[in-house]
């Protein structure tokens, strides 16, 4: 079956559901970035809701270790490499990730995505406000299917000629190509999900994780690329009111991570060890954010070859470590 077959069988199929891991509608949304005629390049920025702004913004200055702007009385804003911001914090009830940005590559590339959009259903409203507010030259949003605010930029501003101005020192942070980290998104409709941001948004999958948690029902995590980043984006199979499992920043110097634990740590912050993940061996812990946002530090991860890469299966989350603590 070629790919624009394969593509047409799932546009029929959209409009059956199904939304427990399953091999057959799996297979839909399965090919590889660059398959459709336009995709996102990466994460661009994240929007979060928190209702102790002050708390989050001195965890993130003093645990990560990244430049926090005040932004008013209501938000800040973070800086982690040359781009004028990375993650803005709104104070807000929702504790969770509000919007997400993905960058595609200039103005006809943002107008093609549309038009591809809208021929699946998916209406991408242009924002000449919202641009503006968000430093970015041409914005257009829509919601993926767990109601997630997506936003599509291009013509994002550049602040490279200052260096990051934190308390702490800190190597930085791979981003550049990779975007600004990766993201776990919890959905009750994965495959509606998955078949969003391949199909929609020309994302492709990596591999598959299921997740047995005990008490209850099986879960799979699905993994998804649109760079070397092995991925972006990946999906955890689960109901539930907060959409964010965690965002992940991934350090340029091993010393980086190892001071933020040590950090952390002392803060008594710490939700699972330090470990190395099965898929992409990043070396990784994760830390609780106020606000319950869950935030993963890691260093080295693999990269991927988009065009050479075969989807796999692993068995496990992790090759050893990641023991979470109960909370
Ligand atoms: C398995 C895995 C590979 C690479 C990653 O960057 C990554 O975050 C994960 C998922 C880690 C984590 C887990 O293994 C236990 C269940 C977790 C906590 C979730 O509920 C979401 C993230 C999952
Ligand atoms: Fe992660």
């Amino acid at each position: 079956m070629t790919a624009a077959s394969a593509s047409a069988v799932w546009r029929n199929r959209a409009a059956a559901t199904v939304c427990r891991p399953c091999t057959t509608c799996r297979s839909r949304h399965e090919r590889a970035v660059g398959d459709l005629p336009m995709s996102i390049r990466n994460l661009g920025y994240l929007v979060f809701e928190v209702v102790e702004l002050e708390a989050f913004a001195a965890f993130a200055a003093d645990m990560l270790g990244v430049e926090v702007q005040q932004r008013g009385e209501d938000a800040v804003r973070m800086r982690i490499d040359s781009r004028s911001w990375r993650i803005e914090a709104q104070r807000g009830p929702r504790n969770d990730v509000v919007a997400a940005g993905l960058e595609v590559g200039a103005a006809t590339d943002l107008e093609r995505l549309e038009r591809h959009l809208a021929e699946r259903g998916t209406a991408a409203r242009r924002d000449a406000a919202l641009a503006r507010e968000r430093g970015v030259t041409g914005l257009s949003h829509c919601s993926d299917p767990s109601g997630l605010e997506i936003e599509l930029f291009y013509g994002a501003t550049e602040e490279n000629h200052r260096p990051l101005r934190t308390p702490l020192g800190h190597g930085g942070f791979v981003t550049g190509a990779q975007g600004l980290g990766h993201m776990v998104l919890k959905t009750p409709v994965p495959e509606r999900s998955a078949e969003f941001y391949c199909e929609g948004l020309g994302m492709a999958v990596s591999d598959y994780i299921p997740l047995y948690i005990p008490g209850r029902p099986p879960a799979e995590l699905q993994f998804l690329h649109c760079n070397s980043r092995h991925h972006t984006v990946a999906l955890l199979g689960m109901p539930d009111p907060k959409r964010l499992a965690h965002f992940m920043l991934e350090c340029r110097d091993l010393d980086d991570l190892g001071r933020a634990l040590d950090r952390v740590q002392a803060a008594d912050a710490v939700n699972a060890t330090l470990g190395r993940h099965t898929n992409d061996g990043m070396l990784s812990f994760y830390a609780q954010m106020p606000g319950g946002i869950e935030v993963e530090i890691g260093f080295g991860g693999m990269q991927v070859e988009p065009q050479a890469w075969s989807v796999v299966r692993h068995e496990k989350t992790s090759r050893w470590g990641h023991v979470r603590r109960r909370r």
